[in-house]
């Protein structure tokens, strides 16, 4: 029978970091068990461009879809998420965000001592290397005005950059927010940007290849003896003993490739890694949940803690396609198959060209309309119309919605982040699959801007519909269920009115909108209508094993072990006991650097 000191419970990134660092002892063995495969090299992981080919792909994607949401019109989202060494990096949209400082402080008055903004800042940086860009994108993007390369990451695993992948729309969008009055030049990675930036992309500059998670595994790593990766093997569940009133993780139930199934033993930890969705499941066939779920399921209650599967965050988006004027160019073009093989034969010679990173700009704005800034006593009359201040919600939503209600009325808080993204989009009734929305079906070129709300107030769940470990979870995220997430949201949509009347982008597009009742967002009641047409996921679902004091629902303790067990840890995005702002992957792997320290005995 097998024995480690760590058994790791998926390959994503908390897996991957966790395994390099703790492995980096000799006297110490892992083992990382990852339910897809191995793919490193894959040519379709590797070029940021092939990203469309894995969503839905079974050797690639676990792609799950949320239930009917009610809240908009009944859709039902597509969920994709990596089920391949790297997990859900293997497949992103490479974009580098970093949270303003306010959303670490709200984690630690939380009640979560160690990961305040003074905590976290040198983990943001830990895992990567920054490379600079070259002189002419640096220029186009008057990066050198908020992006101090000395203040990046210097070491890390993953190649950060900013490859030549950016033209004129990039260059309008920073001018277009200038002109609005959104000029700041504080540097992203500080934690106080406001207004228009381009974010780094996790991409190697010099291969043109996609850095991720799996950079952690290198070749010099994957070759310590006191190592091992076990891929295509599904852990099924957490093997748990009583001991001196503690519960205590002896090892784990796995099913290989080949159907067989066996008990790897543990000396040390356990260590769950396998991501928001699949990390509550773990647990909850494990016997760690809800007593009255478990019991439904035949499963023996080990720990009842209601809290596993609960407070599902995630930032979902609204979005409008705009078409372009004749003479610019969108990445609708790789509707023609003659342009994909050229910039195929382009990114082989060169390394470079649209397939090395998508030319993605945001903007960081806080909390505004088709007016602008939101003046603070409507903002107050919407909190004291949507959030219920009579203490009759549970204690966790009380604290939650206390630090959401100060960053929505701190003008210096980004409560949107809006995104260029150079292609059409499109969403459906029913079911939207991410080939739906990626699909181009106009023959017109078209952009979009996105936007995401930062500070969601809905909360979903994640639970267990059998016993089985092969039956995917009910995945309901309830998107917009809190009111107050429509009305902002909406408002927000409101503002792309005002973008796109602005030059230097007004030039740069025709009337022509993806949807077509987005023509005049004046009336908030259409805006309203449109965001639940269009809304879709951002791809962050978090805070489902959320680390909070345990009277206010938490699963893990802010040394991120799962309450009532001694050495059973979670070490993944559903950690997070509050959805920060932006585009999450920069806060996992700092939280999986910090928690390779916790282990260690660093901290
Ligand atoms: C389409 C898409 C686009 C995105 N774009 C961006 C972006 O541009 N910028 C950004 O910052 N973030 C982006 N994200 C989000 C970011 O990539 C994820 O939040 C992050 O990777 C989550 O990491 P994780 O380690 O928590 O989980 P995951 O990456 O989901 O890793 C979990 C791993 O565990 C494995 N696993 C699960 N269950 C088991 C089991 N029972 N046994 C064994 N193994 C198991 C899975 O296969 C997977 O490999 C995107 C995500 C997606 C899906």
């Amino acid at each position: 029978m097998d024995e480690y000191d760590y058994i790791i419970v998926g390959a994503g990134i908390g897996g991957l970091v966790l395994a390099n660092r703790l492995s980096a002892d000799a006297s110490v063995n892992v083992l990382i068990i990852e339910a897809g495969a191995n793919r490193m090299g894959d040519p379709r992981i590797d070029t940021p461009g092939f990203l469309g080919m894995l969503y839905g792909n079974p050797d690639f994607d676990w792609d799950y879809t949320s239930v009917p949401q009610p809240h908009v019109n009944n859709r039902q989202i597509a969920q994709p998420r990596g089920r391949v060494v790297g997990g859900s990096t293997a497949m992103n949209f490479s974009v580098v965000m970093y949270p303003p400082a306010s959303d670490f402080e709200a984690w630690k008055a939380l009640g979560n001592n160690g990961w305040g903004a003074e905590d976290m800042a040198p983990y943001l940086r830990k895992f990567h290397t920054f490379s600079p860009p070259s002189k002419i994108t640096a220029e186009l993007l008057r990066i050198d005005r908020y992006m101090d390369a000395n203040s990046q990451g210097c070491d890390g695993p993953v190649p950060v950059s900013l490859p030549d992948v950016y033209g004129p729309f990039n260059k309008a969008w920073d001018e277009t927010f200038e002109k609005l009055g959104w000029r700041t030049d504080a540097d992203p990675i500080a934690g106080r940007k406001l207004g228009a930036f381009t974010a780094p992309l996790t991409v190697d500059a010099k291969t043109g290849k996609r850095g991720y998670a799996a950079a952690y595994y290198s070749p010099e790593v994957a070759a310590r003896p006191n190592l091992r990766l076990l891929a295509e093997t599904m852990v099924e569940r957490v093997l748990l003993t009583k001991q001196d009133g503690d519960v205590v993780a002896t090892g784990v139930h796995i099913k290989n490739k080949d159907g067989r199934r066996e008990i790897i033993r543990a000396k040390k930890e356990v260590i769950l890694c396998a991501g928001s969705l699949n990390t509550p499941q773990v647990l909850e066939l494990s016997g760690i949940g809800n007593a009255e779920l478990l019991q439904k399921h035949g499963i023996p209650v080990i720990i009842n803690n209601p809290g596993v599967g609960e407070n599902l965050q995630d930032h979902c988006i609204s979005s409008i396609s705009y078409e372009i004027a004749d003479g610019q160019v969108s990445g609708d073009i790789l509707r023609n198959p003659d342009v994909v093989q050229a910039l195929i034969k382009l990114y082989e010679e060169t390394r470079g060209g649209p397939l090395a990173g998508m030319p993605i700009s945001v903007a960081y704005l806080p909390f505004v309309d088709g007016q602008g800034v939101v003046p603070r006593q409507e903002v107050e009359d919407l909190l004291a119309r949507y959030l219920n201040s009579d203490n009759s919600l549970p204690p966790r939503l009380q604290a939650q919605y206390a630090h959401l209600r100060k960053a929505i009325l701190d003008n210096d808080t980004p409560s949107s982040q809006y995104l260029f993204l150079p292609a059409q989009l499109h969403m459906k009734p029913g079911a939207t699959s991410m080939a739906d929305v990626l699909a181009k079906p106009l023959p017109e070129n078209y952009i979009s801007i996105m936007i995401l709300h930062n500070h969601p107030f809905s909360r979903g769940s994640v639970h267990i519909a059998s016993s089985k470990a092969e039956d995917k979870p009910i995945y309901d995220p309830k998107l917009l269920s809190h009111p107050l997430d429509l009305e902002i949201l909406a408002r927000h949509t409101q503002f792309l009115d005002k973008i796109v009347a602005t030059e230097p982008l007004k030039s740069l597009l025709k009337e022509r909108r993806i949807p077509e009742s987005a023509s005049d967002l004046a009336d908030l009641d259409r805006a309203k209508e449109v965001v639940k047409e269009r809304l879709f996921t951002c791809f962050h679902p978090a805070g489902t094993c959320a680390m909070l004091p345990r009277q206010m629902g938490g699963v893990v303790d802010d040394q991120l072990k799962v309450y009532g067990t001694r050495n059973l840890r979670v070490v993944d995005a559903s950690v997070f006991p509050l959805e920060p702002a932006g585009n999450i992957q920069a806060t996992v792997y700092a939280i999986a650097e910090r928690a390779a320290d916790l282990i260690i005995g660093r901290n």
